[in-house]
């Protein structure tokens, strides 16, 4: 198995900032443009960098990148389990693909929670998503109670198989992974730098029995809940966390920045 100190340099770290049910059309134009003048070309070289807007700001956002070729990266922050037909209010991976969207959430917790979707529509997501070649940020973690009684590892790696199910080890290879505790979520509770290594490394563990252990080594795991630029930095340096997927703090360009900006970080 590839060292995993090699390993980890050779996985470029993923800040992504999931806007959730914020910023219009304009107003995601306005921070997408802040983020832009404040990164430099060394930033995009050391980090990559997406933003995750609501539906009805990807074209916004899409016509900004592309216009002026910045080097953000965009997506969106769910998909439809089916490729057309009558399923109001749904949007297709198709429509995300035609829309240049690099990246989909699949699974977040809000979703689970408030939408009811489980591991087979979970599953179905992240299928729909790769067919379109857009790659799935999967969303797993465990609640409260789950982890009081010790079991969090136990149930992300259980919400690992359901998601994963009939995905291919190519398609596994462009997979990102996001580890995040619910309790942890828009909360200010944050895991520990050794929580969330706990649960990466048992993930990637994982990853390496469903696939191999090169695409284990390969597949980048975020972690998510409250993360700021004032606990970035510790939890970056764990072993198997790759990145981290931002709520509130990324609705701020200064404190987005920070992020990116995570190794000056104290
Ligand atoms: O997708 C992001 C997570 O839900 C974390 O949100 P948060 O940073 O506001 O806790």
């Amino acid at each position: 198995m590839a060292n995993p100190a090699t390993a980890k340099t050779a996985r470029k770290p993923l800040i992504a900032g999931n806007w959730k049910l914020h910023n219009n059309h304009f107003e995601a134009i306005a921070l997408v443009q802040k983020l832009a003048f404040a990164l430099n070309d060394g930033d995009f070289d050391a980090v990559e960098v997406v933003v995750l807007p609501p539906f009805t700001s990807l074209r916004s956002v899409q016509t900004l990148v592309d216009g002026d070729k910045l080097k953000i990266g965009y997506g969106a922050q769910d998909v439809s389990q089916h490729e057309k037909g009558a399923y109001t209010g749904e949007i297709s991976g198709a429509m995300l693909a035609k829309l240049g969207c690099s990246y989909v959430l699949a699974g977040h917790s809000e979703r689970r929670q408030y939408h009811n979707e489980d591991d087979a529509v979970v599953n179905a997501k992240v299928r729909a998503a790769f067919a379109r070649d857009i790659t799935p940020i999967l969303c797993l973690g465990e609640g409260l109670e789950v982890r009081k009684a010790g079991e969090q590892v136990a149930h992300t790696l259980a919400q690992l198989d359901g998601a994963l199910k009939d995905v291919t080890e190519e398609q596994a290879r462009r997979l990102v992974v996001a580890y995040e505790p619910v309790w942890a979520i828009g909360t200010g509770e944050v895991a520990t730098p050794a929580d969330a290594q706990e649960v990466c490394a048992a993930l990637r563990a994982r990853l390496g029995e469903l696939y191999s252990p090169e695409t284990a080594q390969e597949t980048r795991i975020l972690y998510g809940g409250s993360v700021k630029s004032d606990n970035i930095a510790g939890i970056m340096a764990q072993g198997d966390v790759d990145g981290a997927l931002v709520g509130g703090a990324s609705l701020k360009a200064e404190e987005f920045v920070k992020l990116v900006r995570f190794g000056e970080q104290a």
